[in-house]
């Protein structure tokens, strides 16, 4: 894999299959700027000798992870105490506690071990691939045009006011 691949390519990792309806978001803004991606079921619960493999190599072949999960919430904070890579977090919603479980689980890392969390669900998975080009961009000029271009599109089709 050349080196421009491997400094552009996300990596979203997620505890579930049945998350996926909600991390699919995270897709919106990465196929909006022609970010790679690659999505995954990776649990530290359910397949924790995968979780260590992946996070062990995942510097070799991504720039960032984004990872969601719900309830117990364990696997943002478990791949980032493997890896140097950022790792950016969706709390998914939890039937039970709506989320609230999934937040407190991923928002409350310890000193040392860092995650970038965001909102509970859709929202907090769509922001998820919008700051992880954000932060792909800060590197690459052309990437700050898409974005940028991107964001002025964004703001047009917000823009609403009678005459
Ligand atoms: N929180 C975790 C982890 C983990 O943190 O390793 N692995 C699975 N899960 C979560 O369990 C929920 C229910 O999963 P199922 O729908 O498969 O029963 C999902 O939201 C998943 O992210």
């Amino acid at each position: 894999m050349s080196q421009v691949n491997k400094k552009m390519k996300v990596a979203i990792i997620m505890g579930s299959q049945s998350d996926w309806p909600v991390m699919e978001n995270a897709t919106t803004v990465l196929n909006a700027l022609d970010i790679p991606y690659k999505a995954m079921v990776v649990s530290a619960h359910r397949t924790p000798k995968r979780l260590v493999e992946f996070a062990e190599n995942a510097e070799n072949e991504y720039s960032l992870i984004i990872a969601g999960a719900g309830g117990a919430a364990h696997l943002p904070g478990m791949a980032a105490s493997m890896t140097w890579l950022p790792v950016i977090g969706v709390p998914v919603m939890s039937k039970a506690l709506k989320g609230m479980d999934s937040l407190l689980s991923i928002v409350q890392m310890p000193k040392g071990v860092a995650v970038a969390t965001q909102a509970i669900g859709e929202a907090g998975a769509f922001n998820a691939g919008l700051i992880a080009a954000q932060m792909l961009a800060m590197g690459n000029e052309d990437l700050q045009v898409k974005l940028k271009a991107w964001r002025q599109a964004q703001t047009d089709s917000v823009a609403w006011e009678t005459v």
